[in-house]
């Protein structure tokens, strides 16, 4: 039974078809679009894959987005399936106000975060930080207990925000220096260490609230920009939400129910 996985982000769709909706599933074929070029993804990088069995996706794009999406699937008589946020899924428990207002993208990735660390024989408190256009900080108890988490602009949306409010800040990418001389230094320096300062911080605040050392896991298309930066211990991992999409597949699409 092939399982394909959609996670669309705010700038970019990737997708993963596997072999089987199951932990660790051979990947058969895998892509990545910006937005603006998803209305192709039928004639180009699907045309020729295998109809997939099932699909999962998750979603924080908007509703036109998704519509896009699934117009694009409608090669396939696969029924598209997108995670909403709830109240507990696969042993982790939300913490949110309003556990449906967590954003789908964030609820999946610690659901494939939590279970790595499970996989392993571990059960710490962690961090799960994903760095795409936004960047968001998560902290689990090691109960599987999400306790809350932090939302900062991402590196592009913060340059634009100083380039469009200031009047100086019209200049090329820099570099990540510890005490920057230029305007571009300051500017790439002064995103990096604001993203793995909140993650500092937020290891800070579990490790108090837990009294136990938290693991902290990385992913997202800019996590490799973070990782040189960070001060903390770290795992980078290439996507976390597609080994969510997985977990959470294995238990919605057991292998028997092929009807
Ligand atoms: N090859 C790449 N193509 C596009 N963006 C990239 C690439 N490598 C790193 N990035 C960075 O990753 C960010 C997008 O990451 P991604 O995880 O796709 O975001 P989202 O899930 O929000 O769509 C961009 O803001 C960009 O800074
Ligand atoms: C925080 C996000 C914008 C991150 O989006 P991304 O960077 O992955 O495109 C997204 O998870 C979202 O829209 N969340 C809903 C609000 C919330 O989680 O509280
Ligand atoms: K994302």
């Amino acid at each position: 039974m092939s399982f394909l996985a959609i996670d669309v982000g705010n700038t970019r769709l990737k997708w993963a078809l596997y072999e089987e909706p199951s932990r660790g599933a051979t990947v058969l074929a895998q892509g990545a679009e910006f937005l603006e070029n998803i209305d192709k993804l039928a004639d180009h990088a699907w045309a020729h894959l295998p109809a997939p069995d099932r699909m999962l996706g998750c979603i924080v794009a908007g509703e036109a987005v998704k519509r896009r999406v699934e117009e694009q699937m409608e090669i396939w008589d696969v029924m598209p399936k997108w995670v909403v946020s709830t109240q507990s899924e696969a042993g982790l428990i939300n913490g949110y106000d309003h556990p449906t207002r967590l954003g789908a993208d964030r609820w999946v990735a610690m659901i494939g975060a939590r279970h790595r660390m499970l996989s392993r024989g571990e059960c710490a408190p962690l961090i799960v930080v994903m760095v795409g256009t936004a960047v968001t900080v998560e902290a689990i108890d090691h109960e599987g207990r999400f306790l809350g988490g932090l939302i900062l602009p991402g590196h592009g949306i913060m340059l634009r925000a100083l380039e469009s409010g200031t009047a100086g800040l019209h200049v090329p990418t820099g570099e990540v220096k510890l005490f920057p001389t230029n305007t571009s230094d300051a500017l790439t320096s002064g995103g990096t260490y604001a993203i793995a300062g909140a993650v500092a911080r937020m290891v800070d605040h579990l490790q108090t609230h837990c009294a136990q050392t938290p693991q902290c896991v990385m992913t997202g298309g800019a996590g490799w920009k973070m990782a040189p930066s960070m001060s903390v211990n770290f795992e980078l991992v290439d996507n976390l939400i597609f080994d969510g999409l997985l977990e959470i597949a294995a238990r919605r699409f057991p292998a028997e129910d092929l009807t």
